[in-house]
């Protein structure tokens, strides 16, 4: 099928009073994002004159081809669409798919850009068009924080990162694995039951997210590198936070290149070698700790099998060690999803009570199996709340035709999972919580279901499993022996439900609730 002849790419700029006015906004938003990540300065008089240059040489480049794009925002010279961005990217790109279509071609910078927002589409990537899509654009911030592409989740696709992904799929986060660390889930879960219970107890508030995100952090640690670490809660905690907020910096000089020395001008590569480098002794110590540990166990064990349990690291240590920072991946998601669930039960008082009267009858052998409503409840939080809205970006490796239009090589394709959970061609009132509606229907997240793909499809997360157990024990556990409510008697059209920026999105403000009986 041939598309419209009116978005073949001949003209740069479209622009009508109204658009016109709409960019001087987006490009203010632009400016406040660029003042966040700190390169204000850039509205230097040198950044002006190079502009001057680049606009021409921007012209040039993009009347040079005939190409049947999707269609598109207006670009601005240089910088293209990266003023559209905005503070909320999964936010921004879901209106400007409101109004340019499930399939938007972007620009930022000098790097062509698809963004796609509908199921159907995102069906036509990653299964119809898989290994086209299936390598990670590099970006000098995963190369400085994850040991120049080594780790799984940044690897180019070929054999070492089959290799990669195999052993962690196999040996680490395997069903039969993730069975195996239900000891540490159940340990945790008591350990934060019995947390809340004491403050409970003098009535004081509970900080939920902060609750979720240790609770989640020491399982994690206990299974990935054999112990907890938290005595050193707050530095280790701090510096996978810092980690993943580096993930999702913006650094302009992956879309201009002549524009990375602002990255080193303005400390975002000083922050990433920092990082990385505090990482790297972490994890020395770490491997340290194991290597004494594996002696000691083989000297005074020679032959014999003792209470020595293989973790993460072990296996690891086996093939290499780069790959123990993918656990960043697994800390900062998993937790995110128990935070927005027990917002919602907030938020939807008769939602937490029908989960309540679930749990509350059914006897624990059985509690995997037969809790329906609590698999739904966190299905619809993963659909309203994916924790990486915009999963990971992969690039195309060949030109290829998609419905109909053109998709050049080395186009970035940003998939909006979070679109894609509210778009209402999937969804009746997209914007509600409501469980209910995946209890007469197999819908699930695993990347058959393309209008739920909080964990992606294709090269899908490995670690699906791994974090719907915790999540689900965890969950269970506090809606069935506590009754909550907001702090203060707080309504539930109080509560703040702003987002934190970067790749994972979590309450900005903590989530604090209290029991029942102390909420007055
Ligand atoms: C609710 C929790 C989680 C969510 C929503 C989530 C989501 C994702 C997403 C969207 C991707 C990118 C897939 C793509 O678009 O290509 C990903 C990749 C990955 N995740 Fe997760 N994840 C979660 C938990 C975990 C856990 C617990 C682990 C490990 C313990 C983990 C390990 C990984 C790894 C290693 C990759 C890279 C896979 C590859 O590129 O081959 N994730 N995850």
């Amino acid at each position: 099928m041939r598309a419209d002849p009116r978005i073949v790419h001949t003209h740069l700029f479209h622009l009508s009073y109204s658009n016109l006015w709409n960019m001087v906004k987006d490009i203010s938003s632009f400016l406040q994002l660029l003042e966040q990540y700190e390169i204000f300065f850039i509205s230097c008089p040198l950044f002006f004159s190079l502009l001057a240059i680049f606009v021409v040489v921007f012209i040039r480049t993009f009347n040079t081809r005939n190409l049947v794009l999707p269609p598109w925002p207006p670009k601005l010279p240089i910088i293209g669409n990266l003023h559209n961005i905005g503070r909320y990217p999964h936010r921004s790109l879901k209106s400007l798919a409101q109004r340019f279509g499930p399939l938007m071609s972007l620009r930022f910078g000098n790097v062509p850009v698809l963004v796609v927002s509908s199921a159907d589409a995102a069906s036509e990537i990653k299964k119809t068009h898989d290994l086209t899509f299936v390598n990670r654009p590099k970006r000098s911030i995963f190369q400085k924080l994850l040991y120049d592409y080594k780790d799984v989740a940044s690897a180019p696709y070929g054999e070492y990162w089959r290799q990669m992904r195999s052993i962690c799929v196999l040996n680490l986060l395997s069903n039969r694995r993730v069975q195996s660390y239900r000891g540490v889930r159940e340990e945790e879960t008591a350990l934060a039951v019995e947390k809340i219970e004491k403050s409970s107890s003098l009535c004081s508030p509970v900080n939920l997210s902060e609750l979720f995100s240790a609770t989640n952090n020491n399982v994690i640690c206990r299974i990935a590198l054999g112990r907890k670490y938290s005595e050193d809660t707050n530095k280790f905690g701090k510096l996978l936070n810092e980690f993943t907020k580096l993930l999702g910096a913006l650094d302009v000089g992956d879309y201009l290149p002549w524009l990375a020395w602002l990255s080193h001008v303005n400390g975002l590569h000083g922050k990433a070698e920092k990082v990385a480098k505090e990482f790297d002794e972490f994890l020395d110590g770490v491997l340290e700790e194991h290597m004494n540990r594996h002696d000691r166990h083989v000297n005074d064990h020679a032959g014999i099998q003792g209470e020595y349990q293989e973790d993460f690291v072990d296996v690891l240590l086996e093939i290499q060690r780069e790959n123990t920072d993918m656990f960043a991946a697994g800390t900062d998601t998993t937790y995110a999803v128990l935070e927005w669930a027990m917002t919602e039960f907030l938020r939807h008082p008769k939602i937490m009570k029908k989960l309540q009267n679930e749990v509350r009858n059914v006897s624990a052998e059985n509690s995997s199996i037969y809790m329906h409503y609590l698999k739904a409840v966190i299905k619809e939080t993963l659909r309203l709340h994916p924790p990486i809205p915009l999963l990971l970006p992969t690039i195309s490796t060949k030109d290829v035709k998609l419905k109909g239009y053109d998709v050049i090589q080395g186009t970035q394709v940003i998939i909006n999972a979070w679109a894609i959970g509210r778009d209402p061609a999937s969804w009746e009132n997209p914007e509600e919580f409501i469980p209910d509606r995946f209890l007469d229907n197999s819908i699930d997240f695993k990347g058959q279901h393309f209008q739920l793909i909080p964990f992606s499809s294709g090269r899908t997360c490995p670690g699906i499993l791994f974090a719907i157990a915790i999540n689900e024990l965890l969950l269970a556990n506090l809606v069935h022996k506590f009754d909550w409510s907001l702090p203060g008697g707080a309504k539930e059209k109080d509560l703040d439900m702003t987002e934190t920026v970067g790749l994972t999105t979590h309450k900005k403000s903590p989530l604090i609730a209290v029991e029942n009986r102390c909420s007055f």
